[in-house]
């Protein structure tokens, strides 16, 4: 068994299961990993506190593709990324007619404070047109677009995060499945994907799983357990 580095790992694709559900056994390895657990994700930020609360491990977050970052231990909380641009954007986007796709009650946008998420069954052309228009860029993670800030991602985040830990972010390891992982895949000392991967983490990854999902975390990790 090899000494524990500290964790970086991505929720959707990665913690769940295809169904979205977090699987039970991953939480268990997050629950007892004995060196840092750095949870990184495209949801806003109440998702991944509630997760380390619930798992029962000190919250350690980075919410909003980078937009947001929380180290429990420290008590701050730093925001990314360009708001108000954002708003312009949707504004923008509304006034052409357009939706963000989520229904009445939005609750993939209702806590977002740094960029937008756009369900993908909305056409992606108006949202590069416009999202150019306002300095921002748009990513496919597979479970939505995120309309964001180009300077922010989970790699800024996982340096904000690792500085106030004490690591460097080459101490980490990093589990996670697609185009919004490649930031802290590129930083991680080592990164895996799992099998489910798009095309830009898969490549982007020091090493693939065999198996898809939450047994792809599982397998990822095994060398530590
Ligand atoms: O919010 C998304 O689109 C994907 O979330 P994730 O970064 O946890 O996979
Ligand atoms: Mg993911």
């Amino acid at each position: 068994m090899q000494e524990t580095p500290p964790l970086v790992v991505d929720v959707d694709g990665t913690l769940t299961g295809p169904d979205q559900a977090v699987a039970p056994r991953a939480m268990t390895v997050l629950a007892e990993w004995p060196a840092p657990v750095v949870v990184a994700t495209g949801k806003a930020f109440p998702f991944p506190v509630a997760l380390c609360q619930f798992v029962g491990i000190e919250p350690c977050v980075i919410a909003e593709n980078g937009g947001v970052v929380f180290v429990g231990e420290s008590d701050e909380l730093v925001f990314g990324g360009d708001p108000e641009a954002v708003d312009a954007f949707v504004a923008a986007y509304r006034e052409r007619g357009h939706s963000l796709g989520w229904g009445n009650v939005d609750l993939a946008n209702r806590w977002r404070e740094t960029e937008i998420a756009v369900s993908l069954d909305q056409p992606r052309e108006p949202l590069d047109e416009l999202a150019e228009t306002h300095g921002l860029t748009v990513i496919d993670t597979g479970y939505a677009y995120h309309v964001k800030s180009p300077g922010v991602d989970k790699g800024t985040g996982l340096r904000a995060v690792a500085e106030e830990l004490g690591y460097a972010p080459g101490d980490f390891l990093a589990v996670g499945d697609s185009i919004n992982d490649v930031a802290t895949f590129e930083l991680a000392g080592e990164s895996v994907a799992v099998a489910n991967a798009d095309e830009h983490a898969a490549a982007a990854a020091d090493r693939r799983t065999d198996a898809r999902y939450a047994a792809g975390f599982l397998e990822a990790v095994e060398p530590y357990r």
